[in-house]
């Protein structure tokens, strides 16, 4: 008989049609996880899971009790909970690596969106506005040569520090976990700690995973430190900020501009302040959403969930303690 796997939310197509060759797989989207009936029935019988930011709780794992792994369509896996997984020797992987310069090209398309305002002046010219020559209120804020902080010196945010130093002379400051001396002799980076990166930089680009620790990480308090024309940037997880702090920074002036790629509840409610403000670009979590990113992302996603389902270590496992091979000193 055919292994269970469960498909969620996002998984390429070609990808799909791969693994239904080989396995009885259901998709599904658009459906209430801890309602839906049907979810809930093959959830009963699944070995994998393969997709997109599924809320994997102790309420969701105590219904799957045949289950082996769970494969995320992404690197970030806040959406798993790691503990309960491995309590219950369940594998959990996601995709690393494949996805950071499409990440970082999205993160710093937004950082330009943002300082040299094109979605507004798009509008502008679209809507017929364009009538006489532009005004100062209309330029924006020069990119190169600035000082870019960027908090969370990981994949991603060296990926952006790459094209920031070699391809707009800026000055990068970076706050991470740990100090990282290679990024530093690579990129001319200075390591800073936090309040002080928030108020040297002309651009914060936030880009750490969301954990206990990174959770409102940036709210009241880190805005007020930013400088009043700073320009601050998103690209990591909503919730790791307080929208509700940035909304009234911005409204109060505190900081010029935001680009966000994230937001605190996703899709965000379309009556966000933020989607009213001309100093916001707004993008719907698109920061890996490439054809050929995302459909890498969906190959590792399978390469790993395969692995799991028969048996064998998958290549990006989160938890590692579950694996055998370390419990025998291997
Ligand atoms: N907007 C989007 O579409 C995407 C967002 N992401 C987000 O970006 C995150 C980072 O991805 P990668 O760079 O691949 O991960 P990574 O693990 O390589 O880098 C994360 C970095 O954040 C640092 N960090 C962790 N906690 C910190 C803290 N409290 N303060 C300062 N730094 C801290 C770590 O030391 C590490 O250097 C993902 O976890 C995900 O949340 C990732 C891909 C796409
Ligand atoms: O990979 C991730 O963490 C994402 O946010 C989506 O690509």
């Amino acid at each position: 008989m055919k292994k269970k796997i469960i498909a969620y939310e996002r998984v390429e197509k070609p990808v799909l049609k791969d693994l239904q060759k080989k396995y009885d797989v259901q998709f599904f989207k658009n459906i209430d996880p801890t309602t839906d009936p049907e979810f809930l029935k093959q959830l009963d019988q699944a070995e994998g899971i393969i997709g997109l930011d599924l809320n994997v709780n102790k309420d969701l794992l105590e219904k799957a009790p045949n289950l082996k792994i769970v494969s995320n369509v992404s690197v970030g896996h806040n959406n798993l909970d790691i503990e309960q997984l491995s309590k219950r020797n369940i594998m959990a992987t996601n995709t690393p690596g494949i996805l950071t310069d499409t990440v970082a090209d999205t993160i710093f398309g937004l950082l330009i969106a943002t300082a040299r305002r094109i979605p507004e002046l798009d509008h502008f010219v679209k809507n017929g506005e364009w009538v006489q020559s532009i005004e100062p209120e209309h330029f924006g804020i020069n990119v190169h040569h600035k000082v870019l902080g960027i908090i969370g010196m990981g994949r991603i945010g060296q990926a952006i520090a790459q094209r920031a130093h070699f391809g707009f002379d800026m000055d990068i400051v970076y706050h991470s976990r740990s100090r990282k001396p290679e990024v530093e002799e690579t990129y001319n980076a200075t390591y800073s700690d936090l309040d002080e990166l928030l108020s040297q930089s002309d651009f914060v680009c936030l880009m750490t995973p969301l954990t206990p620790e990174t959770e409102r990480l940036i709210g009241k308090r880190e805005f007020q430190l930013m400088k009043e024309s700073a320009i601050f940037i998103n690209g990591s997880r909503g919730k790791t900020i307080v929208e509700q702090d940035l909304i009234d920074a911005l409204t109060n002036g505190e900081i010029t501009a935001a680009g966000l790629d994230v937001f605190e509840n996703e899709p965000t409610e379309t009556d966000n302040p933020l989607l009213k403000m001309k100093n916001t670009v707004t993008l719907p979590h698109i920061g890996s959403s490439t054809h050929e990113t995302e459909l890498k992302m969906s190959e590792l996603a399978a390469t790993n969930l395969e692995k799991g389902i028969h048996g064998e270590k998958p290549p990006n496992l989160i938890n590692p303690d579950v694996w055998p091979d370390k419990h025998k000193g291997s």
